[in-house]
């Protein structure tokens, strides 16, 4: 058996992962029948839209987790710190060329240079001297692409944020750039930066692959749905379309259910015309959602609040339940980097050696999400473990984990 503690084996252990991820993933290309993307494709690939990729993100996670480490270990220290430095200010990177629809006066070789840049990670392609086209990678940054939005969102607010965070780390970086009470209260009567925000937030699904629990969770059994903290119906939506006997109640604050009254009428009238979805205004920190439905679903809720007041949430939900009802939380889930006793992995996927156990980077999208989620609400993404003790502490236990890749939906019933 090879010795994983000889450096080159754990070299060439590392390249033979990345061999076979990277196969793994053509092999999800071609099986859609459309063979795999080009370089420089200037077009979606069909299975760039396709909401379950379960697989093909299992395999990217394995790549990245490798070459990453690869690249670590062989690379000068000097070179790949420089990589590290890149974190934020990549971001800001796709500002700059998100504003550059509208900035037409920007100097023209400094926006050569950006767009440089750029295509060197395969964003935009210099066809010749100054003349860029688009890519595959830099059409799904136009702004009028939810996952541009959502880069757009990152860029322009959240670097801020973070660049707060490097002078004073110890601050809430959202309030010290001036801000005034919570980031919901900052939106609140601010109807472009609200419609940004849950435009970003259709964004970040497509992103993380979230609408995979649309075929993996057994719907077909259920009969009503209360989508906790539903946004724009982002999850509701197209879940009234694909399971058309399901009962459906959207609950947020006021001003954003009004927002999702005219989603819904765009994207599912049918759903609202034969009466299946209901909109019922909630402030979950004070009050309860509506009583005894199958399931409470919470997407991208529980991580934006400490500890107090996700347990609020959860106890407000669990008063509510009935003997079958169940909670669905779904967020991403931080893996742990070192095994610990006493932690089991509770069926999660662990990485194989000698890639770290939590996929390093791999699982840099559920990380960096749960920095945003420090800088935006200071608050946080959990443990598996960290999110059962917050459902024990109301009288709910785990029954079920629905693992995504870069999220997960973890059911649970009353104990
Ligand atoms: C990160 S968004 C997630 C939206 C949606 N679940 C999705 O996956 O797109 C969090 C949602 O919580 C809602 N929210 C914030 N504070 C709330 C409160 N006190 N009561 C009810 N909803 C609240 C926000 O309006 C927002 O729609």
């Amino acid at each position: 058996m090879t010795d994983l503690n000889e450096p080159e084996a754990k070299l060439e252990a590392l390249l033979s992962i990345i061999n076979s991820s990277a196969r793994q993933a053509i092999a999800e290309y071609k099986n859609t029948g459309h063979g795999v993307p080009s370089a420089d494709a200037t077009t979606f690939h069909p299975l760039d839209s396709a909401t379950d990729t379960i697989a093909l993100k299992k395999a990217i996670r394995l790549l990245e987790g490798a070459y990453h480490q690869l690249s670590a270990i062989l690379a000068p220290p000097q070179h790949s710190v420089m990589n590290l430095q890149m974190f934020w200010t990549n971001i800001q990177k796709v500002l700059a060329v998100d504003r550059l629809a509208e900035a037409v006066n920007l100097d023209k070789t400094k926006t050569a240079r950006i767009l440089r840049a750029l295509s060197l990670m395969g964003c935009f392609k210099e066809v010749e001297r100054d003349v860029f086209a688009n890519t595959r990678l830099s059409l799904i940054l136009k702004s009028t692409n939810n996952a541009g939005c959502f880069a757009g969102l990152h860029a322009q607010d959240i670097s801020k944020y973070a660049a707060v965070l490097y002078e004073t780390p110890r601050v809430l970086a959202f309030r010290k750039v001036g801000m005034k009470g919570s980031y919901w209260d900052a939106i609140k009567d601010d109807d472009e930066k609200r419609e940004r925000f849950h435009r970003s937030m259709l964004g970040q699904n497509e992103m993380m692959g979230g609408s995979a629990i649309l075929h993996h969770y057994p719907w077909d059994n259920i009969s009503s749905v209360v989508d906790v903290g539903c946004g724009i119906g982002t999850f509701s939506t197209p879940l009234a379309r694909m399971f058309p006997h399901l009962k459906i109640t959207d609950q947020d604050l006021p001003e954003v259910l009004l927002e999702a009254q005219g989603v819904w009428k765009k994207n599912a009238p049918e759903a609202l015309l034969n009466g299946r979805v209901e909109f019922v205004p909630l402030n979950f920190l004070e009050g309860v959602p509506v009583t005894g439905k199958d399931v409470y679903y919470l997407r991208h809720v529980i991580h934006d609040w400490q500890d107090r007041e996700a347990t609020t949430i959860l106890r407000n939900i669990r008063k509510v339940m009935g003997p079958n009802s169940r909670v669905l939380i779904h967020d991403c889930v931080l893996l742990r980097a070192v095994q610990e006793p006493g932690f089991g992995t509770d069926g999660l996927s662990t990485a194989p050696e000698p890639i770290l156990p939590n996929f390093g980077a791999g699982a840099h999208r559920p990380y960096q999400m749960d920095i945003t989620m420090w800088l935006v609400h200071n608050a946080k993404e959990r443990t598996l473990d960290e999110v059962k003790i917050l459902g024990a502490s109301v009288g709910l236990a785990l029954t079920q984990v629905y693992d995504l890749v870069d999220t997960m939906v973890m059911e649970f019933r009353i104990a």
